[in-house]
C-alpha cells in the first residue's frame, strides 16, 4: 500500500522540518495497514489524507514584560487536530524545544490517546517556547496572562479544554484560569488541572503517574507475572515520575532512578520520594541536591555518557518508566535495558523511545505499553475533572481512583485484543493505534466531509 510513504512525502512537502511529528504519524500509517486490508472503506472516505491535516492551528505572540522592565517575546501555539470525539482536549507544553511540529506530534498522538480512554474528547495540545526556568512568580504570572490574553477567545469547556504538561503545572493553570475569568466574566471548566478548592480534581496531580503503572500492572498480570517486588527504572522528575514513584512504592516496586535535564540519581536503596517532592515541587532545584541528603545515592551528570544513550537506561533492573520526554530513549538505550533484563516497559512521557528503540521492544515481544495508553490516564482524569465542573460536583479519591483503575484496565484490554484480533497478540503499538483510529475514523465518517 503505497497510502504510508506518499502521505508522509506530502507531509514532509506541506509542512517542513516537523521530524517529531511525521515520527508519530509515521509509527500511526504503518500500524494501520493490517486493518485496511481488512476494511478498505477507511481509505474510500480519505479518512488518511484528514486524519494527519489539523482542523485548526492557532499560532500567536506572547508579550510580557520581565523583571528588569524589559519587553520579551514568544511564540505561542494552539493546534486543535480533532473533534470527531468531543472538544479538543490536552495538555500545555512551556519549554524553549517546542516548535509547531513539536505542538502537532503531541495533538496528533492526543487524539488516538483520548480515543482509547473511551470518553468523549477530541485531540488538542498547545504552549510555547517560553522557558518558565529561573523566571520569578511574577514573570510566570505575566506570561501567562498574555498567553491567555490569545488563547480565551478559542478554547471553552464545550470546545477545547487545555491542561498542563511539560512546564505547566498548578501554578501555571491558576494564572491562566485567573485571567480566563478577568477576561469572559466566567467561572467555568475551561482548563483542568485545577487547584483542589477552586474547581479541580482529586487525584488528577497524581493521575498520569498512577495510570501508568497501573498499566505496566495489567501488562505484567496478562503474562502471569506481579509488580510487587520488582526493581524500577524511572526517568524524569516531574509530575509525571513523581507520582509514577509513589505508586511503585504503593504497589510494592522498588524505583531506584529519577532524572532531570541535568543529571540522573541513582538510589539503589529507593529513591527518597519525600526529598524528591520537596527538591522539585517545592524548592524547584536540581536533583544534583539529592546528595546532599543522600551521599551514598550516585549522581551522573548529563552527557556523561555516550552520544547515543543515557545513563537511566544503563541500571540493572525489571521494570522501565520513561517519564520525561520525547526520543529520551534510544535504540543503544533500549538495546541496553534489554541486556540488563528488563521485561517491562510502560512509557509516562509522549513517545519517548525513538522508532528503532520501539522496534527492539516488540521484536523481544516484551511487555511493551505505548505512551498514548500507558499514559491516559492522566487526560482520563481530566475528563472526569470536566464532569465534576459540569455537575458542579467534587469526587472522593476512592471514586476518582477507581475509575482511573478501570479506564487502565479497559485501555490495556483493547489494545491487547485489538493486537490478537490482527495476529500479533504482544504488540499494544499495533492494538493502540488500529482501536483508537477505528473509534475516531467511525465517528468521522458518521459526521460526513467536514
Ligand atoms: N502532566 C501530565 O499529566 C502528562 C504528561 N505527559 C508527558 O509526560 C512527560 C513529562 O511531563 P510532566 O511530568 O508533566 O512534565 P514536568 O515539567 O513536570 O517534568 C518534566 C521532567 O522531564 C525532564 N525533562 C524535560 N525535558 C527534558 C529534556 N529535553 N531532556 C531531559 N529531561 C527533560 C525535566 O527536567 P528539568 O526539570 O531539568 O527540565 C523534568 O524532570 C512529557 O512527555 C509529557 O508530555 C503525558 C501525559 C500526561
Ligand atoms: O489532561 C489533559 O487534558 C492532557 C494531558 C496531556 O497533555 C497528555 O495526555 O499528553
Amino acid at each position: 500500500m503505497p497510502y504510508v510513504h506518499d502521505t508522509l512525502e506530502r507531509l514532509r512537502k506541506s509542512s517542513p522540518a516537523q521530524t517529531e511529528f511525521y515520527q508519530a504519524a509515521e509509527e500511526v500509517l504503518e500500524c494501520l495497514r493490517p486493518l485496511f486490508l481488512q476494511s478498505p472503506h477507511y481509505l474510500d472516505h480519505s479518512i488518511i489524507e484528514r486524519i494527519v491535516e489539523p482542523e485548526r492551528q492557532i499560532m500567536f505572540r506572547v508579550c510580557w514584560t520581565d523583571d528588569a522592565g524589559k519587553v520579551q517575546v514568544n511564540k505561542g501555539y494552539r493546534v486543535q487536530f480533532n473533534s470527531a470525539l468531543g472538544p479538543y482536549k490536552g495538555g500545555l507544553r512551556f519549554h524553549p524545544s517546542v516548535t509547531s511540529g513539536t505542538i502537532k506530534f503531541l495533538g496528533f498522538e492526543q487524539i488516538f490517546k483520548n480515543a482509547l480512554t473511551g470518553l468523549p474528547i477530541g485531540g488538542g495540545k498547545g504552549g510555547s517556547d517560553f522557558n518558565p526556568k529561573g523566571k520569578s512568580d511574577g514573570e510566570i504570572m505575566r506570561f501567562c496572562q498574555s498567553f491567555m490574553n490569545e488563547l480565551y477567545r478559542h478554547i471553552g469547556p464545550t470546545t477545547d479544554v487545555p491542561a498542563g504538561d511539560i512546564g505547566v503545572g498548578a501554578r501555571e493553570i491558576g494564572y491562566m484560569y485567573g485571567q480566563y475569568k478577568r477576561l469572559t466574566s466566567r467561572y467555568e471548566g475551561v482548563l483542568t488541572g485545577k487547584g483542589l478548592n477552586w474547581g479541580g480534581s482529586i487525584g488528577r496531580k497524581e493521575a498520569t503517574g498512577y495510570g501508568a503503572v497501573y498499566f505496566a500492572q495489567n501488562m505484567l498480570e496478562a503474562r502471569g507475572e506481579e509488580l510487587e517486588g520488582k526493581t524500577c527504572l524511572v526517568s524524569g522528575a516531574g509530575n509525571v515520575a513523581i507520582y509514577t514513584i509513589e505508586k511503585l512504592y504503593e504497589l510494592g516496586a522498588k524505583p531506584v532512578t529519577c532524572s532531570d535535564s541535568r543529571g540522573t540519581v541513582h538510589d539503589a536503596r529507593g529513591i527518597d520520594l519525600d526529598l524528591l517532592k520537596e527538591l522539585k515541587e517545592v524548592k524547584r532545584a536540581s536533583l544534583e541536591e539529592y546528595l546532599a541528603t543522600h551521599p551514598e545515592a550516585r549522581y551522573i551528570p548529563a552527557g556523561d555518557y555516550p552520544e547515543d544513550g543515557h545513563a537511566v537506561w544503563r541500571i540493572k533492573a525489571d521494570a522501565a518508566f520513561p517519564s520525561a520526554t520525547q526520543n529520551e530513549l534510544t535504540v543503544a538505550d533500549a538495546q541496553a535495558l534489554l541486556d540488563n533484563g528488563v521485561t517491562c516497559i510502560s512509557e509516562g512521557a509522549n513517545m519517548p523511545s525513538t522508532a528503532d528503540a520501539v522496534d527492539l521492544f516488540l521484536q523481544a515481544k516484551i511487555a511493551y505499553g505505548p505512551g498514548k495508553a500507558a499514559n491516559a490516564g492522566g487526560v482520563a482524569t481530566s475528563q472526569l475533572e470536566m464532569a465534576q465542573n459540569s455537575s458542579m460536583e467534587q469526587w472522593p479519591l476512592e471514586k476518582v481512583d477507581a475509575k482511573l483503575k478501570e479506564i487502565m484496565a479497559n485501555i490495556h484490554k483493547q489494545c491487547a485484543d485489538t493486537a490478537e484480533e490482527f495476529g500479533e497478540p504482544t504488540n499494544l503499538v499495533l492494538g493502540a493505534n488500529i482501536a483508537g483510529f477505528r473509534k475516531v475514523a467511525d465517528a468521522m465518517i458518521d459526521q460526513g466531509v467536514v
